[in-house]
């Protein structure tokens, strides 16, 4: 069966007949039968440049052989036990060894989890029941965060999440990307907040950076207001170099939530930070958090596997700098967007200046982007189907797929 058939049967068993919203690509999406490399082959005997990467968590390329591997190993000897194994210790340790602000965490099974513990444990731990989000901040489809939320959120016009009791949505207050002002006016007036939780690089409207010092002043506002600060680096961490988004700009958060990269591609969550704070964590604290799959050996042989990599092949990071720089510097001189990028991130935004926050990157040209989006997939590029998610690049990208990447970007 070709994709537009898939897609007929999938509509009568599956929503919108995909598995998550932002595969609802229009009319029909495509369907892969294999991944190798930084190719997919579809179901239509297509090969196409992905640039997607799973959305994120394929640093090291689809049915990487390292990888491989060692989930190979680890499925010969079982798969889920129920019990504790040594390797969500080895982990653990090699997580908090990459971070200065993790003392102790605990590994769940999808970032949605992480951040959903995060925000229970802070609330546990202050006794505050508020929380600050960033407008178009993503941090999974739970309740608390599924308010102004980017991605599949936003692209659907789905931001404010139909089912959210409002006596929860009124928990979560927002501020805007790169505004310290609206923090601090925020923090000022409102005692009941637990915790700011934010992308410290914004990566679900597309990628949006932080202004010099705003990360910084973010930590220095909440310190000052007693309110706890998560970093969400499910998309970071990892991505940014080994210590993620904390590293690079040199600030410690007292929460951090991780996920993608961090297991190899297998799903994964993790929550972690100050040990005062997650002893709180149960069976040490009150704070409940517990799952059949957590630190599930499958998803552990995966991430440690590509902790070894990482720290063995740290090179990786500035080769990957360097293939988002040559498509930033092959765009036509007369190019009327802004290309952002950081590291192996990147995104070509249909608005003449790069987004400071969710109110900018809304103000971007979605049908140009529509056009291209359709340009580059009949090119064989595949790059994330919405203005409002970031491209990502794999190790896996050579020169021949740069090649192609570049030629689509070359007309944009
Ligand atoms: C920043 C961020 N936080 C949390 C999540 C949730 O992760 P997951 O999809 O594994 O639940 C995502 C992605 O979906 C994300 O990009
Ligand atoms: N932008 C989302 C995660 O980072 C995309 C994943 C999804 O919603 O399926």
């Amino acid at each position: 069966m070709k994709s537009e058939e898939l897609f007929t049967t999938a509509k009568t068993c599956l929503p919108g007949g995909v598995s998550s919203p932002v595969r609802a690509i229009k009319p029909y999406p495509f369907y892969v039968k294999s991944a190798s490399g930084a190719v997919l082959k579809t179901e239509d005997g297509a090969s196409l440049i992905d640039c997607c990467m799973g959305y994120g968590p394929l640093l090291l390329g689809h049915a990487n052989p390292v990888i491989q591997k060692a989930i190979e190993a680890q499925l010969d000897d079982g798969w889920l036990y129920g019990t504790p194994t040594k390797l969500e210790i080895d982990l653990a340790q090699r997580i908090i060894r990459d971070h200065d602000s993790i003392e102790m965490l605990r590994c769940v099974s999808t970032g949605l989890e992480a951040t959903l513990a995060a925000i229970r444990l802070a609330r546990g731990f202050t006794g505050k029941c508020g929380i600050v989000k960033l407008e178009g901040g993503f941090h999974g489809a739970h309740d608390a965060v599924l308010i102004a939320a980017g991605s599949g959120a936003t692209t659907h016009g789905t931001p404010d999440s139909l089912g959210v009791p409002p006596s929860f949505a009124a928990q979560t207050r927002q501020v805007p990307y790169n505004d310290t002002e609206a923090l601090e006016e925020l923090l000022s007036k409102d005692k009941e907040i637990a915790a700011f939780i934010l992308e410290p690089v914004m990566g679900n409207i597309g990628p949006i950076l932080p202004d010099d010092g705003y990360l910084a002043a973010v930590r220095e506002i909440t310190a000052a207001h007693d309110v706890l600060l998560i970093f969400d680096e499910v998309i970071t961490g990892y991505r940014l170099g080994i210590g993620g988004a904390q590293k690079k700009y040199g600030i410690k958060p007292d929460l951090t939530t991780l996920g993608k990269i961090t297991g190899g591609g297998l799903p994964i969550g993790v929550f972690g930070g100050r040990r005062d704070i997650m002893e709180l964590i149960s069976p040490s604290g009150g704070v409940y958090n517990a799952g059949t799959f957590n630190g599930n050996p499958l998803s552990m042989a995966a991430g440690i596997a590509t902790n070894a990599y990482l720290h063995e092949n740290e090179s990786l990071y500035g080769k990957l700098d360097e293939k988002t720089r040559a498509i930033e510097e092959s765009l036509p001189a007369n190019a009327s967007g802004s290309f952002v990028r950081l590291g192996s991130l990147f995104k070509y935004f249909f608005r003449s200046t790069a987004p400071q926050n969710y109110l900018e990157a809304k103000q971007s040209d979605t049908a140009a982007f529509r056009v291209f989006f359709e340009k580059a997939l009949k090119s064989g590029v595949f790059i994330p189907p919405s203005q409002f998610e970031t491209n990502f690049l794999s190790t896996a990208h050579d020169a021949s797929s740069m090649e192609k990447i570049i030629s689509v970007y070359q007309h944009v």
